[in-house]
């Protein structure tokens, strides 16, 4: 069929086009097929259908197929309808709980880069893992495809060091105090983030507040060879870049597959050229690891896969059950990191957890002997070295590197959560505070979070403040007390529970 192309100038991360009601059925398409389009060049291209933007006997392209084609407007393009990729056969396999082959893992990863796979077969694929699994080696040529489709960083010393999170437990900012405290150690650590996938605020969004997080592999590599380390997004480099893609679809849906997750997080460590890293997986009550046992499974898991890519690993099975620190979300989160850099002050849940992961990777990296990492870890931060080491960092990435604790800003709605009575703090109930804290604005609004103030095992007396929400719309502030209150983010009760008696 001929149509007269015009352009519709929005980038939408793939060669698209929108076809009038019509000519889709004289073409005998529907919304989510794909056409050919041919004039000098041809693309194949996902059709979206529509009654009136465009008219009969017209082909809207959007910026990336327009580009691709170097189209004039009106001019008159071919269009036929044309086969799915051979990938969705393949996630359609993954649905049916059969195992793929590496060939068709790498099918489905270059399509998911290439832009060639919809949102909504791309959810197909997530959910199929998230429901069926895969096994080691689906796993191993996940995360080898990841890497394959994307840039990589060698470095021509060793080691390079590393560490991540698989997340799941709010206020986890520790990347932040420990990315300095390695660096100022002498060693080398190209740190990549995600941005939130469960949670309210990922590695990124919280170093975004500081310093730009966009760079790419040349960049990376440049800064960390000149001050020791960076934090940077992993979604704006090419390093891995189906990662991205594949946690935009996990994010609304607050899942994290566990074949997903040691893909995604070892595709972007292995792609860096990281080649000794710690691991720290959160362990408790509402995080994505429950029991200690899964924990364990999780680390073996993760070890094997650092087998298969010759790296070496450690893991750090951590405790999830309750926040990491005081501050969840933004700017709260980056203060409270800050003040640890500054004075070796705050939560002990925060100074502990740093203090140890980071002593763990001194000692792999060889800088600490065997059971001293800890306290040479504690002494960088308190001799100022990662606090000075962490400007540095925050320079090199465009930030102003004289920003204080006290100059983050923070949403100037707030509300504080006064206890219903006197009792304990029995509980606090991690998914409640995201939810909460994503309600007030997290992770986009970077004011936006919640300030704990009683945390698990306290005394609280009626009327003292439970946790205060802070927000930068007083919009978004009402719903988040709303929901605070419709979905409570603590349990307080006294040491009777409930009185149980014959009626
Ligand atoms: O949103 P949830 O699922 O909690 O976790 C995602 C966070 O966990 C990891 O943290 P890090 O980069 O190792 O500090 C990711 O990079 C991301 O920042
Ligand atoms: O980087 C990360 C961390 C947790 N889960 C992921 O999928 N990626």
């Amino acid at each position: 069929m001929k149509l007269k192309a015009q352009p519709y100038d929005i980038e939408v991360g793939r060669y698209e086009v929108i076809i009038n009601t019509v000519d889709a059925e004289e073409l005998g398409i529907h919304a989510g097929d794909r056409v050919q389009v041919k004039n000098r060049d041809t693309l194949t291209a996902v059709v979206e259908t529509t009654d009136g933007i465009v008219t009969p006997g017209r082909l809207g392209v959007y910026r990336e197929a327009w580009e691709a084609l170097k189209a004039v407007p009106d001019e008159i393009v071919d269009v036929l309808p044309a086969s799915r990729p051979k990938s969705i056969s393949f996630i359609k396999k993954k649905m049916d709980r059969e195992k793929l082959t590496n060939d068709e893992m790498h099918d489905i990863i270059a399509d998911i880069v290439e832009g060639n796979i919809t949102e909504v077969e791309l959810t197909a694929f997530v959910t199929a893992s998230y429901m069926h699994g895969m096994d080691n080696d689906e796993i191993e040529w996940m995360t080898r495809a990841m890497v394959k489709t994307g840039d990589q960083i060698s470095f021509d010393t060793h080691p390079i060091m590393d560490h991540h999170s698989i997340g799941g437990v709010p206020g986890n900012k520790i990347s932040l105090c420990i990315v300095p405290i390695i660096a100022a150690s002498g060693l080398l650590i190209p740190k990549t983030s995600s941005r939130a996938i469960t949670g309210a605020g990922g590695s990124a969004d919280l170093m975004e507040i500081l310093a730009p997080v966009s760079f790419n592999a040349d960049e990376i590599k440049k800064m960390t060879t000149q001050v020791g380390g960076c934090l940077v997004w992993g979604g704006a480099t090419n390093i891995a870049p189906a990662d991205d893609r594949i946690i935009n679809v996990e994010y609304p849906l607050s899942i994290d597959p566990k074949s997903q997750l040691l893909a995604s997080v070892m595709a972007k460590k292995f792609a860096v050229g990281a080649d000794t890293m710690v691991l720290d997986i959160p362990m408790g009550n509402q995080t994505k690891i429950p029991t200690i046992q899964e924990g364990r499974k999780m680390a073996r898991d993760f070890m094997e896969l650092g087998d298969r890519l010759g790296m070496k690993i450690e893991c750090a099975i951590s405790y999830g059950g309750n926040p990491i620190g005081r501050a969840i979300g933004g700017g709260l989160e980056v203060k409270e990191a800050l003040v640890m850099l500054e004075s070796f002050t705050g939560p002990r849940s925060l100074l502990e957890k740093t203090i140890n992961i980071s002593g763990m990777m001194l000692e792999m990296g060889g800088m600490a002997q065997k059971n001293e990492g800890a306290k040479m870890a504690q002494e960088l931060v308190k001799s100022g070295k990662a606090l000075e080491k962490f400007k540095e960092i925050i320079e090199i990435q465009g930030g102003d590197p004289k920003i204080t604790s006290e100059d983050v800003p923070v949403g100037d709605k707030v509300a504080t959560v006064l206890s219903p009575k006197d009792g304990y703090v029995l509980d606090i109930f991690n998914k409640s505070l995201v939810q909460v804290c994503r309600i007030a604005g997290a992770p986009h609004d970077k004011g936006a979070g919640i300030l704990i103030h009683k945390k698990k095992g306290e005394y609280v007396k009626k009327g003292d403040g439970l946790f205060t929400i802070y927000a930068e719309k007083e919009w978004k502030l009402d719903s988040a007390i709303k929901e605070s209150l419709r979905n409570p983010i603590m349990f307080v009760e006294g040491m009777i529970l409930e009185r149980v008696q014959v009626v």
